[in-house]
């Protein structure tokens, strides 16, 4: 190859300026000599035939001495050659990593749109996280079909029970515990908590088996073991899956001790019932194959002391030995101390919390009254009788001994109510709930027994009779009313002696939007004291009576 050939490669597709470079072009060959119109001048043709031989001679010689430089010069052409290929493929490569590249950049440029995306969506649902590979919240219970191929059956029942949409916590609690995350939840009181949990147990444990509680929820109180017990069976029908309650112990020693099928699926229990089987010697349930656990209501079932059950947990926990088991706590209100015992116990675990944390459900119109003292209780509660309410009304007490003395004093103004407290029977506590679900029962007088969990559909006005004992109880007990979206109503006595917990409680108020006095909001901060000293700050309360000495002060067993 010549410098005319390398030449004329290298410019290969190169645009010159034929008019300015002319000569350039035409001494390397890239253009055609222009054509010459005129005839050759006749000492032209001399010229011509003269350079002709002149050449044909140069030819010859330069021939002579090609030969001998042939070798050499293929040596140079396929170097060339091979620097030009390479040249070729370094461009090639070049091009690939560049397409490789954008395509990687418009990979990530995906990704960080989608969660852009997901933030936002996550933000308009005041959905906030904090964990790592959080699943991707959902929009429509179908998508859980096609994201995991969940049972039709079961978005069959989901729409049975008339959930046309998720709520936020089942927006994210749900994909996480199909991924089988490990998961703390917060959401407000009413948000669909229940469904949120139970969905995604129903769907991880598929067909029924024959292997024992594959999935165990425990909950703090009978009635609302009951009550998740109902929604289990409603959301889980026609999938066969066996739930169960302990109703019995003596019966559930048959019915789930070694000698028994293991024909069952879902244990719901309260943890004293569930202890009671796991402490005998042998253990009267098995829990080995149990591979979710469900804590409900999770920050009261941490306490600790006698009204807790931090120790009974710890026991349950233990016996879920299998390596697979899955925890999830849900709860409407945080504490501090779940939240360390799940980022040290739990495996990668996701904590959601949904709106405020610690927050009262802001479609609950609150108000805090005046009363004076105790006889301004039973004249104020008179009061909103007289004023007209629509019930279903649900009446918090500090006790039962409180709860029987009111229900005392309006049993004779001829209103349909009636009391609930730990000294009932089982079977009037059920009865009781069956006639306030279904309407019999107007204004039902309660202990803190019905504060968390209860679901009474439609209670449309909670009244404190008593001043909650903190703002979680306060949270708990208003959360009875504007549930899964309808608005409600909570009223709030408090007197003289209630000061202690004011600031907390109308603080709470504040938050979820209700006007209170600032001057509450100013009251001095109550430190903080343990459970003992809490109890000996709890106000001496008069007997609640008509009787002629209503403020006279007693001391009640
Ligand atoms: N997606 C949904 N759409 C409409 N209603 C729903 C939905 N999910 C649950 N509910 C209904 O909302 C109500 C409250 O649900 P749930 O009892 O689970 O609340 P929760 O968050 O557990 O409240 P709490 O903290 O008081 O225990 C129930 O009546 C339930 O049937």
């Amino acid at each position: 190859m010549d410098a005319y050939d390398l030449f004329r490669k290298l410019s290969f597709g190169a645009k010159f300026d034929k008019k300015k470079y002319y000569n350039d072009a035409l001494k390397f060959q890239i253009v055609q000599p222009k054509c010459v119109e005129s005839q050759p001048r006749p000492n032209e043709n001399l010229e011509l035939i003269e350079r002709k031989e002149i050449e044909t001679n140069v030819n010859e010689v330069s021939n002579v001495v090609k030969d001998d430089e042939d070798a050499d010069s293929c040596k140079e052409e396929d170097e060339e050659k091979l620097k030009l290929l390479s040249c070729h493929s370094e461009a090639l490569l070049l091009s690939k990593s560049r397409k490789k590249k954008a395509k990687k950049r418009s990979k990530q440029q995906l990704l960080a749109l989608e969660q852009e995306q997901t933030n936002h969506f996550r933000k308009v649902h005041r959905i906030y996280i904090q964990g790592s590979d959080v699943s991707k919240p959902f929009e429509d219970f179908s998508e859980l079909s096609s994201r995991y191929g969940m049972n039709s059956t079961l978005i069959q029942n989901i729409n049975a029970s008339g959930y046309v949409a998720p709520t936020p916590i089942q927006m994210q609690a749900i994909p996480l515990m199909m991924e089988r995350r490990e998961v703390l939840a917060c959401a407000p009181t009413g948000s669909g908590k229940t469904a949120a949990f139970l969905i995604p147990l129903i769907h991880c444990l598929g067909e029924p088996q024959k292997k024992g509680f594959r999935a165990v929820v425990v909950s703090p109180t009978r009635e609302l073991a009951q009550q998740t017990y109902r929604e289990c069976q409603k959301l889980s029908e026609g999938i066969g899956l066996r739930i169960h309650m302990i109703e019995n112990v003596s019966k559930a020693v048959k019915k789930f001790g070694p000698q028994s099928s293991g024909n069952f699926d879902i244990l719901v229990t309260t943890p004293n019932r569930l202890i009671y089987l796991l402490e005998q010697d042998p253990s009267d349930i098995n829990l080995k194959n149990v591979e979710w656990l469900v804590v409900d209501e999770s920050d009261k079932l941490f306490e600790d002391g006698p009204k807790g059950f931090r120790d009974q947990l710890a026991t349950i926990y233990r016996a879920c030995q299998s390596t697979q088991v899955r925890r999830a706590l849900f709860s409407a209100t945080f504490a501090y101390d779940v939240e360390q015992w799940c980022k040290l116990n739990l495996d990668n675990v996701v904590m959601v919390t949904v709106g405020a944390k610690n927050a009262a459900t802001d479609i609950v119109g609150q108000e805090l009254v005046f009363v004076g003292s105790e006889s301004g209780k039973l004249m104020a509660f008179r009061n909103l009788l007289i004023k007209g309410l629509t019930p279903p009304v649900l009446v918090f007490v500090e006790s039962k001994e409180r709860a029987k003395e009111l229900f005392n004093e309006l049993i004779y103004d001829g209103i349909n109510v009636d009391v609930i407290h730990a000294d009932r029977t089982q079977v009037q506590r059920e009865n009781i709930v069956k006639g306030f679900r279904t309407g019999k029962i107007w204004i039902l007088i309660s202990t803190e027994l019905m504060g968390r969990g209860i679901d009474f559909k439609g209670v449309n006005l909670v009244i404190n009779y008593d001043f909650p004992s903190s703002a979680i109880s306060y949270i708990h007990r208003i959360g009875r009313t504007g549930r899964a979206g309808r608005p409600g109503r909570a009223v709030t006595f408090f007197t003289e002696e209630d000061r202690t917990n004011l600031r907390s409680i109308a603080q709470v108020m504040r938050d979820s939007g209700c006007e209170v006095p600032e001057y509450m909001l100013q009251m001095k901060k109550q430190k903080k004291m343990g459970k003992r000293k809490r109890k000996e700050v709890q106000p001496q309360r008069a007997r609640i009576s008509t009787d002629p000495y209503p403020e006279k002060r007693f001391k009640r067993e």
